[in-house]
């Protein structure tokens, strides 16, 4: 067995304790030993002046004033110093907050997080010990934004992303924070983990203006968590809403019908409308439904199936000309908004109706993608037996859910551990949900707007020409 000359496991190791004492094998004389001791203990003051320069500077400087000009001079440059500072943040806000303030609160926060971190860091199961040694993660950067932290951590050898992410909530506990997500970092060594302070999608969001032209690939329908608009591409995917009752499904088919709504002015845009639950829903917006069927299933089973036919034969006409059909007048995209799902699939009783759905809905579900045939369809129960196509939604999102592992099922396998706590959302919050972005493997939390029906009628009135 050969044995490796030196072992490198990166990461900061614990002390075990702030003095160190061994018994001495050489024997040394104690002056000896005094004046080491006194070199390191100057040496480690030296390092510790010249790191937190940001602290010792001022502080040097501000005792330098004071002895050579006295107090007045000091008042004068603290006066002098708030007032520059105060004019700054009142004259130009974003700048005094990306350069001046949020640099200085990030310092305070790290102190924070460097006082609890080694006993964070062991107790979340984030540490390794190795060779009686504990190695633990280290801090490498720390930055502040209005709502959040994120923390750049050097990651022990070994370790992944998703580590942090399944210990998250108990990192958000000791650090006294809403969340924390963790997301890869900059190089594969590192991890980012975000601490959520504050909630930016505490308060309702008010409808959003109606695009006068939808862009089928952004389609603004709330705010994101990071502040950004929150836009849904519709081209090239079908829809899922998921959420218990009260989460707020409505006000996604809502947010998504008001983006759409000049589309269908214009005649770009058909919104085919299906209520299993008698139009409860939909029906206040009913002048924006191009088609709409509220009670009989019969009439909703042939709707999905002549969706399916169009999708078919746009298919089969677009075939090897292009890959994403494009919405004319004469050609619009069809939209098929369908409110409770499982009405359809799950709890129709009569079998042959139910049939002849689950084969219409899984050919528009599956060529209608591409050819402006689309659905968007809102479910309270995500299992299997009550909606055996959702894999045929690629798009999903997953408002207040009421179990745990219903999360994974709706966002995909992990989501729950990465952030997306659907379980957790308050019923006091509807509207608010998780999605997954384009490109990113860490859920987004997400606020949908609201539309109250007063909003509804006038954008029916405004923009629906249907009887
Ligand atoms: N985006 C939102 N922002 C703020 N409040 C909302 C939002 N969406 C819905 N609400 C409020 O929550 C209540 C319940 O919403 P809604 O009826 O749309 O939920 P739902 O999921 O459609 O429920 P159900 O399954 O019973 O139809 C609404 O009366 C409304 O006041």
């Amino acid at each position: 067995m050969t044995m490796p000359l030196i072992n490198i496991i990166r990461g900061e190791t614990i002390p075990v304790a702030p003095l160190n004492v061994r018994t001495p094998v050489v024997k040394l004389p104690i002056w000896l030993v005094v004046l080491w001791e006194t070199v390191k203990a100057l040496a480690w003051l030296v390092n510790g002046y010249i790191r937190h320069w940001y602290v010792t500077l001022p502080v040097t400087g501000m005792t330098w004033l004071h002895l050579a000009h006295g107090w007045q001079a000091l008042a004068g440059l603290v006066g002098g110093v708030t007032v520059a500072a105060t004019g700054w943040a009142f004259g130009h806000r974003p700048s005094w907050l990306r350069f001046g303030w949020w640099p200085i609160f990030a310092k305070i926060r790290r102190l924070v997080y460097r006082r609890r971190w080694m006993a964070a860091m062991v107790t979340a199961g984030l540490s390794i010990s190795y060779d009686k040694r504990t190695i633990v993660p280290e801090i490498r950067r720390v930055r502040c934004r209005a709502d959040c932290d994120e923390v750049l951590v050097r990651m022990v050898t070994g370790q992944i992303p998703d580590d942090f992410a399944k210990a998250s909530e108990r990192l958000a506990h000791t650090f006294g924070v809403r969340q924390v997500k963790a997301i890869p970092g900059p190089t594969y060594a590192t991890v980012v983990l975000v601490l959520m302070r504050g909630d930016s999608l505490h308060d309702t969001v008010p409808p959003l203006p109606v695009p006068y032209r939808p862009d089928f690939t952004a389609l603004p329908i709330g705010v994101q968590e990071d502040g950004d608009l929150y836009r849904l591409r519709l081209f090239g995917t079908q829809v899922l809403i998921v959420g218990a009752t009260g989460s707020g499904k409505g006000s996604v088919i809502w947010s998504i019908v008001r983006s759409l709504a000049n589309g269908v002015t214009v005649g770009l845009v058909e919104l085919w409308g299906l209520d299993p639950k008698g139009g409860m829903e939909l029906g206040i917006g009913r002048p924006l439904f191009a088609r709409f069927a509220s009670r009989d299933f019969a009439e909703m089973a042939a709707m999905i199936e002549q969706a399916a036919a169009t999708a078919q034969e746009r298919a089969a006409r677009l075939a090897g000309k292009t890959r994403q059909h494009t919405p004319t007048v004469d050609e619009p995209l069809i939209v098929l908004v369908i409110d409770e799902l499982a009405n359809l699939t799950a709890y129709l009783t009569e079998r042959q109706l139910k049939d002849r759905i689950k084969a219409a809905l899984g050919i528009v579900l599956t060529q209608g993608r591409a050819v402006g045939v689309h659905v968007v369809a809102a479910i309270q129960d995500p299992r299997k037996e009550v909606l055996p196509a959702r894999g045929l939604f690629p798009t999903r999102i997953g408002l207040r859910l009421s179990e745990p592992a219903e999360v994974d099922m709706v966002l995909g396998d992990g989501m729950r551990d990465r952030g997306a706590l659907c379980d957790r959302i308050p019923q006091t919050q509807p509207g608010i949900g998780y999605v997954t972005l384009e490109g990113d493997t860490t859920p987004m939390r997400v606020r949908l707007t609201y539309c109250d029906d007063e909003t509804v009628r006038d954008m029916a009135d405004l923009y629906g020409g249907a009887e």
